[in-house]
């Protein structure tokens, strides 16, 4: 089975798929707020199917569900069932804000998902109702819980750093590595939707992250980043369990070795995170287009691939919110 190169010799192997616009929380970095929240629902189940099989034959490998909010669809489980049908895919993942994990962890989990990365950028109550504008830091902790208990390994939990909003909890995230198997990443925010105007005010680089964890823990030890091969680089203290890492798009530029293609909840293929030139699906599904084409303009959008964003971190400013790309 081939596995399609980009224009810049890279291995495109991991497909990020949006199964919703819609979600449950509206973080302010991430979304407008309730009255502009966009409500399409991604492509339907067979259709999806469609797009994946084709993308499987030219060499994709991983699929990541994601949004929005990947567990407001209805049939997220006959989703990650049906992806499980598909023998190229050997890993199916879920990016997830864990508030409506608690009661779909089995499930899930039975129908074949791997492993999920839970969203979470503060472990206080009160902060937790602001960022979100109302969501309940109870509910994703008991996600959290479940995937542990239904062995969604590695569980990995994603917190975006920003400055003067949940900077002071870095440490209380890494001592949730001292006795758990849980993996954290610090995200640098990134300039896109709503957060492109004042991103630069709340960005905290990854160095100076690392910095303040090597100076109360003493020097690092690196680890392979756990399961998967995403732009995480991933350390442990001494003695922890869990690992903790960084995902540095603006200070550490890991484009040279992007693997990753996106399919949008619009139903159209997303060459980069940062770049508009979107491939439709919508109208030659609709009109009955064949594997064969299909697997093409899959390819065509592999062949889409810009080399990166700008090396000095000013990226161009973007057409869509981070929720309707999936992150
Ligand atoms: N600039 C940039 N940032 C990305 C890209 N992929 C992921 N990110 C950032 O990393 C965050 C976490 O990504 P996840 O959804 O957890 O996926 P992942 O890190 O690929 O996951 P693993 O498969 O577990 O390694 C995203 O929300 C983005 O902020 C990318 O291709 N480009
Ligand atoms: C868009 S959400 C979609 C999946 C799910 N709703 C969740 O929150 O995990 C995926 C990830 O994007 C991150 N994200 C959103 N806006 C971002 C930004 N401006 N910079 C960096 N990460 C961002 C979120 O924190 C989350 O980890
Ligand atoms: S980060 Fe995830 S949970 Fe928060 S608003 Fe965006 S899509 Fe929803
Ligand atoms: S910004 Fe684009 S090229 Fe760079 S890692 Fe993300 S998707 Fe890949």
């Amino acid at each position: 089975m081939r596995i399609v190169r980009d224009n810049f010799e890279r291995r495109i192997t991991y497909l990020r798929v949006s199964l919703t616009e819609r979600c449950n929380l509206n973080c302010f970095y991430c979304r407008p707020g309730e009255q502009k929240t966009p409500t399409v629902d991604g492509l339907p189940l067979e259709s999806l199917m469609r797009v994946i099989r084709a993308g499987a034959r030219v060499g994709i490998r991983k699929i990541r569900l994601t949004g929005g909010e990947p567990l407001v669809r209805p049939d997220v489980i006959p989703v990650v069932a049906a992806l499980n049908e598909i023998p190229q895919i050997d890993d199916i993942a879920l990016t997830t804000n864990g508030s409506l994990l608690a009661p779909r962890a089995q499930g899930l989990r039975a129908a074949g998902l791997k492993r999920v990365n839970i969203s979470l950028d503060t472990l206080r109550p009160d902060r937790f109702r602001s960022i979100t504008r109302n969501g309940e830091l109870s509910a994703v902790m008991n996600g959290l819980e479940a995937a542990l208990a239904q062995d969604l390994h590695p569980v990995k939990l994603n917190m975006v750093v920003m400055r003067g909003i949940n900077d002071d909890e870095i440490d209380d995230f890494v001592r949730l590595t001292e006795d758990r198997p849980l993996h954290i990443r610090f995200i640098e925010l990134m300039p896109i939707g709503v957060s492109s105007h004042w991103a630069s005010e709340y960005y905290v680089p990854a160095d100076e992250i690392r910095r303040n964890i090597d100076q109360r823990y003493g020097p690092l030890q690196t680890v392979r980043p756990a399961g998967g091969d995403g732009p995480a680089r991933c350390w442990k203290i001494p003695g922890f369990i869990g690992s903790i890492g960084f995902i540095a798009p603006l200070s550490g530029y890991f484009c040279p070795s992007c693997n990753r293609l996106r399919l949008t909840a619009a139903g159209t293929l997303r060459p980069c995170l940062y770049k508009e030139d979107e491939i439709d699906l919508v109208e030659p599904l609709a009109r009955g287009v064949n594997d064969d084409e299909l697997a093409g303009l899959v390819v065509q959008a592999i062949l889409r691939k810009p080399q990166g964003h700008p090396e000095n971190g000013i990226l161009p400013v973007c057409d869509r919110l981070m929720s309707q790309i999936g992150g």
